[in-house]
């Protein structure tokens, strides 16, 4: 007999929803397949070049691309723009230190800057950064130092396949090897990224971190991290990770961030800001070397190129990034999107990261030949489809060997589909989803694409293609 009480167990499945409400809606347009197809051609076929007024579901980054609380936008009229000491940097300063528990804060106008001024500070040419994979502007800036970039990461990031929950770990053996070979006083720091943008949004554990720490800590190598999506990393570790279930997100960030002794951040990710990054150390001798260079590249040490608005938002977000109930719904929907690609038999990076989901290009066509871009060719034919725009994160992203000049060929050759944060609902997911999988049953016919503007720098940015016939 089926009682009230069975009819609740049927359905007891609990879904979860934004911790938010919808106040002020942005249009979007919509565009024909034949406007599509102008579109496209007329950006080279290269999502980076589109106009985005002809982009239906904008799905190319993660990056300043978040829609503000209104609390952030409130804190907006609270910016007091003096040219030197904006009470907003004060603010910011302090709640830097007190979640991700830095001693120095320098502002920049977003994570490049940042990367930029502790390249500069710490790199002497001939020196050697290992990273747990690359990112494209950190690695140029490391590289523009004068570095060696060494990828130290675990090798089960490159596998597409590969469950490993915490694909975005350093492998120990890997670092060690290298200190062997170049030598400590040849190292300056260890770049840590979590999580792993190239790598799938993958995480690293605690206990990874921790691991670095000491071995760093037995040759006297700083660890630098890459905190743009450190809170993110922060909800995969108690997720995932023993030991850390019920501990609230501000501390596992603040126990993550202690095996450092610095970061670069991208606010524009994270913080849920549109604009803006920073630079932290404990380091008094590099804060003074970074608080000197801030004055020739970003502005000054009170603002680094940031508005004092912005810098009182940034300061809020940092806030609201460390709700648990929000972080829940924003890794929620990129897994949400996971399950219905999961359903097709769609191939992509798993487990499923923290910002995006990478679908694996060469699976997709696998009748194409590296060098003829699947990943670009991906994200063309996907927004030909359905106006949604996605980012290549293959061979053109990986740019020229600077001393062979010939294609570095990742094993990695991706198309991210990057979700901003409190921006899209789950309808528009599903209907991200059903054009993936328009894509992927018409696979056959995608020819690839020849690369016909290479610009000099980051060339994925401005980089011109045209079809292959
Ligand atoms: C992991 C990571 N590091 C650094 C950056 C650089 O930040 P920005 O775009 O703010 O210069 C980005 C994004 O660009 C990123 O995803
Ligand atoms: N960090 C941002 C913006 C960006 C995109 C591509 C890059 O290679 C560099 C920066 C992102 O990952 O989307």
């Amino acid at each position: 007999m089926t009682t009230l009480h069975t009819m609740g167990q049927q359905h007891s499945r609990r879904s979860w929803a934004e911790p938010y409400k919808i106040k002020v809606v942005e249009p979007l347009r919509t565009t024909t397949r034949e406007e599509r197809d102008r579109a496209i051609a007329e950006a080279g076929w290269n999502t980076f070049l589109l106009h985005s007024r002809d982009v239906y579901i904008d799905l190319l980054t993660d990056s300043g691309t978040s829609a503000m609380s209104d609390r952030q936008w409130a804190g907006m009229m609270l910016g007091d723009e003096a040219y030197a000491g904006s009470v907003n940097f004060y603010r910011l300063e302090e709640t830097v230190q007190k979640y991700y528990g830095y001693k120095h804060l320098v502002p920049t106008h977003q994570g490049r800057g940042a990367e930029n001024l502790l390249s500069q500070a710490a790199i002497t040419p001939g020196d050697h950064v290992p990273g747990n994979m690359y990112f494209t502007t950190t690695r140029f800036h490391q590289e523009k130092a004068g570095a060696t970039f060494h990828d130290v990461i675990i090798d089960e990031a490159h596998d597409t396949a590969s469950l490993h929950p915490f694909k975005g770990n350093i492998d120990l053996d890997k670092l060690q090897a290298l200190i062997d070979e170049v030598g400590a006083d040849k190292i300056p720091y260890v770049c840590m990224a979590a999580t792993v943008n190239m790598a799938g949004g993958q995480p690293i554990s605690m206990e990874n971190a921790r691991a670095v720490r000491e071995l760093t800590d037995r040759h006297g190598i700083k660890v630098y991290l890459d905190a743009t999506r450190a809170v993110e990393n922060a909800y995969f570790i108690i997720e995932r990770e023993a030991g850390y279930a019920d501990k609230p997100l501000a501390e596992v960030l603040a126990e993550f961030c202690s095996y450092s002794d610095g970061a670069t951040m991208s606010g524009k990710k994270d913080h849920l800001v549109n604009i803006g990054g920073w630079f932290a150390t404990n380091d008094d001798e590099l804060f003074e070397e970074v608080r000197n260079l801030v004055v020739v590249y970003e502005g000054l040490h009170t603002y680094g190129g940031m508005a004092g608005r912005d810098m009182e938002a940034m300061a809020i977000g940092v806030e609201e990034s460390l709700d648990m109930p929000y972080m829940r719904s924003r890794i929620g929907q990129i897994q949400y999107l996971g399950e219905l690609l999961e359903r097709w038999d769609i191939p992509f990076v798993k487990p499923v990261g923290g910002h995006a989901i990478f679908l694996d290009a060469r699976a997709f066509y696998p009748h194409l030949d590296q060098e003829q871009f699947p990943a670009q060719t991906l994200a063309a034919n996907l927004y030909a489809d359905s106006g949604i725009r996605s980012m290549e994160r293959g061979i053109v992203s990986a740019g020229r060997d600077p001393e062979t000049g010939e294609h570095r060929h990742p094993k990695l050759e991706l198309t991210r589909l990057t979700i901003p944060r409190r921006v899209y609902t789950q309808a528009h997911l599903d209907l991200v989803a059903e054009s993936v999988k328009a894509c992927f049953d018409a696979h056959d016919s995608a020819t690839g694409l020849r690369l016909v503007y290479e610009p000099k720098y980051l060339r994925f940015f401005q980089a011109r293609f045209e079809p292959l016939p």
